[in-house]
Order: structure tokens, then sequence, then C-alpha cells
């Protein structure tokens, strides 16, 4: 089994378990239902720096990252860095985080939050949603083209934005629908945790104009994004270049600042 199955496996208990002990109903009691989300994609389209900054605590490729730091102090850091948005990892076995972490998050900035999470059931987009998500991640290596229609259709009935992540050209094809607000084109491939620039660039022409393109995975230079942005990029994903610093809100206001020279 690659890790990537594992992962969902996985995750299918642990959605199971949240189901027995916590109903969509009483989900949707949390006061998070009311809140208007903030569009990612809108933010993005207006930016020219594009930077979505990650949580992330830990990963299967990496092991430990950065384990020591207060997600509401990087929260803050990545907001007044100009972040266009925040990605929060949620899982907790794999990358550390929680969904504590996002309303935390969201606690502490208005800028739109992405729950970094598997998503495989209409269950964990209510719950982003209760726990103040603004956009949810659907990883098309993990669903059918029936699954991401009907759960990118949820995720738009609660007003939440959806990014759907894809590796290879078979994933892209599968998956253009119109629920669908940003394609991202992870350079990291989940099954191997091989990195690739190329992969953005050689699936770029693909991707049809009306959806907001992200690069997401393995960007640490400011080159990089000038260049992923000749292809038509306007989101960058970056984590682990800002998290495995003490500083990562100090780190992304530097690197933001350098883009927008
Ligand atoms: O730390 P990086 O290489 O900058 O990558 C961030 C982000 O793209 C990565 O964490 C990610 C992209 N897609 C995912 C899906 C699940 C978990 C994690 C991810």
């Amino acid at each position: 089994m690659n890790i990537l199955d594992k992962i969902v496996a996985d995750k299918r208990k642990e959605v199971d378990l949240k189901k027995s002990l916590i109903t969509v109903q009483q989900l949707e009691h949390s006061v998070m239902m009311e809140r208007t989300s903030v569009s990612l994609a809108s933010v993005l389209q207006k930016s020219n720096t594009g930077i979505i900054a990650e949580h992330k605590r830990r990963s299967p490729s990496k092991s430990v990252i950065n384990q020591s730091l207060n997600v509401q102090d990087v929260a803050k850091g990545y907001a007044d860095a100009g972040a266009c948005g925040m990605s929060v990892l949620t899982d907790g076995k794999y990358f550390g985080g929680s969904l504590d972490d996002l309303v935390l998050a969201r606690a502490s900035v208005n800028i739109p939050l992405l729950r970094k999470e598997f998503i495989i059931d209409e269950y964990q987009i209510v719950e982003a949603k209760a726990y103040g998500a603004d956009v949810i991640l659907l990883i098309a290596a993990i669903l059918s083209r029936e699954e991401i229609k009907s759960l990118s259709q949820t995720a738009k009935s609660l007003g939440l934005d959806v990014l759907l992540e894809v590796h290879n050209e078979e994933e892209l094809q599968k998956s253009i629908m119109p629920s669908l607000d940003m394609l991202g084109v992870n350079n990291r491939n989940l099954k191997t945790f091989e990195v690739s620039l190329e992969t953005s660039k050689s699936l770029s022409e693909q991707i049809p104009d009306d959806f907001v393109k992200v690069s997401e995975s393995g960007i640490s230079s400011i080159e990089a994004i000038k260049e992923l942005q000749t292809y038509g990029y306007q989101g960058f994903l970056i984590g682990e270049n800002f998290m495995k610093t003490d500083d990562p809100g100090a780190n992304a206001k530097k690197f933001i600042d350098e883009l927008k020279k």
C-alpha cells in the first residue's frame, strides 16, 4: 500500500468514528455556519503576489518541520505579511494538525482559511464550515469524478470555495467541472514524494481559463514564482519554506515584500 492509500484508509475510520459521536445536525449548530465566507479565488485574482501560506508541523515526507510554534502567532504573522490566504493542515496522524488549529487560526485572522485535509466525505465539508474554514481542498488522486462533483457541490452550497488538486493530466481531465473555483497543481507526487516544478509548467496549458491556477509545494524562491506567473499561475501554496524557520510570519513578510519589487 502506498502512503496515500494508508492515509485514506485511516481517514475513513476516523470519519466513521466522528460521525458516530457528533452528527451533521450538531455541527450545523456552530456559530460559524452563519459567518460569510471570504473567497480565496477572488482575493488571488486581485493580488499580484498570490501567496497562500501554510501551517504544517510535520509531514510524511519530511517528518518534523516545526513543532514549537503557536498557530495563532503563525496565523497573525501570515496575515500581517500580506498573505492572500492561509492553509491549515487538520490531519493529526500524518501532519500533526487538528481542527483546533483551524479554530484558533479563525479566531486570529480574517484572511481566507483553507482546510487542508484528505476529504472523502461530505461530513468533513460541514465540519470545515463549522470550524471556520473558507475553502476546502479536494484531491483528485483519491476521488472519482462523481465524488468530486458531489463534494464540490456540497461545498458550494455552504458558500465555501473549492480548490481541486491534481498531479497529472489524467487527474486534470477527469476533474474539470463548473463547481470548482481553483485548480491546484501539486508539484509533489503524494505517492512517491518526488517534487518538480515542471509538473505545474507542463499542466498549465490544459487548465481552462475559468479557474484560478494555483501551484502547490516545493516553492522556495522568488524566481520560481516569477516563472510560474508566466505560465498563468496566480496562487502559490508555500508550507515548509516558511514553517522550517523560527518565525514563519516574518519570513513570509520578507518573501512577499521581495516579490512586490
Ligand atoms: O511544504 P511545501 O512543499 O511548500 O508544500 C505545501 C503544500 O503544497 C503541501 O503541504 C500539500 C499540497 N497538497 C497537499 C495535500 C495533503 C497534504 C499536504 C499537501
